[in-house]
């Protein structure tokens, strides 16, 4: 059983845990039935020195709850995982890891559970959707968490992938943890910065829709998440700013950062070459890669 995963790059802007976009950068997840008890792991590129080949991996831990869910006995398992997503980067590895496996999973229990049980299931253990859902379904895809009478459901909304779009993504070479660039956000914030959000928000989802480019240069900021997580980039502020100058629609973190992210339609190579030098003018050694947004998510192949 082969997975083909997309990267994705969450909030684009000021979505917090709310959109993401899938990118044309993909993992592929192979996984094979062995006898009970059996257990392989084998780790090809991004990630090979530091992913656990064990239990602890978080693609066996998701493959044992969809086979617990779909109330199949599990087996043994070999699993490869081929890695071209950069790790703890902001690009969404550890959902495209989750998705791929569950994914995996499922289809090798006969596909007992449906997309929606699977959104379910890798955003829980994830903790928010923004990547996940991306990572699914493909394209640009709006979620929330709503409560209902059983609890709490998951609910998305993709937009076809943006025409023309182009997202350069500046890879910093050092890991952030999502959850360390989580511990510094604060409990409350200022209405008026909620406010702030909530109209932008409302926006670039409008931006998306129609695909107003125009108008996405214009909202794409954000006051939730971006101030605080300045202090783990080096250089963010100057970075946004030299792509700008460069002729970026717009620039933003990508999920928690590390990498930042560039919307551009034309100029990529200035703009690509203006953030890796401003990265480096703050000690910070960068690769720049210019993707495309993915119209596909997760595909068995
Ligand atoms: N291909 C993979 N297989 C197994 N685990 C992975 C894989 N990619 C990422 N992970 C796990 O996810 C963690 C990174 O997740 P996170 O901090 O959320 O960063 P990211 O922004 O890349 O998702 C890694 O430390 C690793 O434990
Ligand atoms: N909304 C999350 C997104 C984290 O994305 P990742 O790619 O960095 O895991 C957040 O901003 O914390």
């Amino acid at each position: 059983m082969r997975v083909k995963v997309p990267a994705t790059t969450a909030n684009l802007g000021p979505g917090f845990d709310t959109l993401g976009m899938a990118l044309e950068l993909y993992n592929i997840v192979e996984l094979t039935a062995l006898p009970q008890g059996e257990l392989v792991v084998e780790i090809e590129g991004e990630g090979i020195s530091n992913i656990p080949r064990d239990d602890s991996n978080i693609v066996i831990k998701i493959i044992r709850q969809v086979y617990a869910k779909a109330k199949m006995q599990p087996c043994g398992f070999k699993l490869k995982l081929i890695n071209h997503i950069p790790v703890a980067r902001g690009l969404g590895s550890s959902a495209a890891a989750l998705v791929g496996g569950a994914v995996a999973a499922n289809e090798l229990c006969g596909n007992v559970l449906t997309d929606q049980e699977v959104l379910e299931l890798v955003t829980t253990f994830e903790g928010h959707p923004d990547n996940v859902a991306p990572a699914l379904f493909g394209g640009v895809v709006v979620s929330a968490e709503v409560q209902n009478a059983q609890g709490s459901e998951v609910v998305s909304r993709k937009i076809p992938p943006p025409y023309g779009l182009k997202a350069l993504v500046a890879i910093p070479d050092f890991h952030l943890a999502t959850k360390k660039a989580r511990s510094v956000l604060p409990r409350q914030v200022p209405f008026e910065d909620a406010l702030f959000n909530l109209s932008r928000v409302s926006m670039v989802i409008m931006a998306f829709v129609h695909n107003d480019w125009e108008l996405l240069g214009k909202v794409m900021d954000d006051r939730l998440h971006q101030p605080y997580r300045e202090e783990l980039i080096p250089g963010m502020k100057d970075v946004f700013a030299a792509a700008y100058d460069a002729g970026a629609i717009a620039a933003v973190l990508s999920g928690a950062g590390p990498t930042l992210i560039a919307f551009a339609r034309e100029n990529t190579e200035d703009i690509a070459r203006a953030m890796k030098e401003a990265f480096e003018r703050h000690g910070v050694k960068a690769t720049i890669q210019e993707l495309k947004p993915s119209p596909v998510g997760a595909k068995v192949f």
